[in-house]
């Protein structure tokens, strides 16, 4: 989870979309507030044209400006809280309400033209918004601010009688608060994904086993079998449940070693996870040498077939042994429980496939080992 240093984005394309999809409600509340409340100070900003204009058709002009910066970030706002938007929609409410903005200021300032320190500072204040409270992708916040500054230095030279000495100061005051905006964002990524960095990961030491990489059983019970676990992963309407153990594994451990054990438990969680590849699908370590996979929408024909593909595959592997020097081979026995699922089935289904599993698995155990049990529940 590489962070790119110019831009503090994730190097990674997949990592920062994952990023931005858990930020995106947050995204969108700052959004919004921001939007809204830059808004209302654009048209409260309105006394200030009242006190140096008083009337006429320029004070009109002047009402219409700032009633459409406005209107678009109040729109813009709207939109950020109410609508389901994704990541892409946010930066182009961020991008259009900002060019608005920016727009609208410009025509104040032509307008009122013989308070340019005065805009020159108010400049310097929305320069610090659209790097730090309007959230955007850092690159399109420095163009729409570079590109703002670039035409109000143009439009200060053009239209007001400037001092080449302040037009000077003016311009360095700006660029500095582009340097210090865009710094101050770029910081600010790279906190935020500092953060989700360490979150993730303890997020997967809490939900995963570390030597299997599969979920573990506190994951279970919090995400499948929970309070207030209403509905099971997908809303399926069909529902298997496959148990697993692996057959003689203390033979494995006292005869080569626990070393040798462990590369036996991941080559067989590997194949698990290989072969278990639906989103909606959940391998979980159960215990010592047993595995769990939930399989929302899978019935019991194809968790038999499934489980039938598992243990041939398992018996045929042969396993390298921690130092490499050794092939191991051993098997594994399967039970299967499957049901039709009622409208709000939840956790007490899954428990009594599991348990219906656990049975089946171990009568695969006592009628010989490597094999498959099944039995469909009635509902
Ligand atoms: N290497 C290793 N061994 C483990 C781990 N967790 C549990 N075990 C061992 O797994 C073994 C399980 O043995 P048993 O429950 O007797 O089952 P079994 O030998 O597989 O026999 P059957 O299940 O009846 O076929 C025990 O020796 C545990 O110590 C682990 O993480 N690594």
């Amino acid at each position: 989870m590489e962070i790119n240093a110019f831009t503090g984005e994730f190097a990674d394309r997949t990592t920062e979309a994952a990023f931005l999809a858990y930020k995106l409600p947050q995204t969108r509340a700052l959004l919004g507030f921001t939007l809204a409340s830059c808004g209302l100070f654009f048209l409260f900003f309105f006394a200030t044209d009242l006190a140096s204009v008083h009337s006429g058709p320029t004070l009109t002009l002047l009402f219409f400006g700032r009633l459409t910066a406005a209107l678009t970030a109040g729109v813009c706002s709207w939109l950020a809280y109410r609508r389901s938007l994704q990541v892409a929609a946010t930066r182009w409410l961020a991008s259009i309400s900002k060019v608005v903005v920016f727009g609208c200021f410009m025509l104040v300032s032509m307008l009122r033209p013989h308070e340019y320190h005065w805009h020159a500072m108010s400049m310097s204040v929305m320069l610090s918004a659209a790097y730090l409270y309007i959230p955007n992708r850092l690159a399109y916040a420095v163009a729409l601010s570079l590109g703002a500054t670039a035409l109000f230095t143009a439009m200060a030279r053009e239209f007001y009688e400037i001092h080449p000495a302040d037009s000077l100061t003016m311009s360095m005051l700006l660029l500095l608060a582009n340097v210090f905006g865009a710094l101050a964002a770029r910081r600010f990524n790279i906190v935020s994904r500092e953060e989700y960095r360490a979150h993730t990961v303890f997020k997967h030491a809490a939900e995963r086993d570390h030597l299997t990489g599969c979920h573990n059983r506190r994951y279970l019970h919090e995400h499948l079998m929970g309070p207030g676990r209403e509905a099971l992963p997908g809303r399926a309407h069909r529902l298997a449940v496959l148990l697993c153990d692996i057959d003689h594994f203390k033979q494995i451990n006292d005869t080569y070693g626990h070393a040798d054990g462990d590369a036996v438990l991941r080559a067989f969680a590997v194949l698990l996870r290989e072969r278990i590849r639906s989103p909606e699908a959940t391998v979980v370590r159960y215990g010592g040498e047993e595995f769990l996979a939930v399989l929302p929408g899978m019935d019991l024909d194809g968790g038999v077939r499934l489980a039938e593909q598992l243990r041939a595959t398992f018996a045929a592997m042969q396993t390298p042994s921690a130092d490499g020097a050794l092939m191991l081979r051993t098997t594994a026995s399967f039970g299967v429980a499957a049901t039709d699922l009622p409208q709000g089935a939840g956790p007490t289904t899954l428990r009594d496939l599991i348990s219906a599993a656990d049975k089946l698995m171990y009568q695969a155990k006592r009628n010989g080992r490597d094999r498959v049990e099944a039995l469909q529940l009635a509902r």
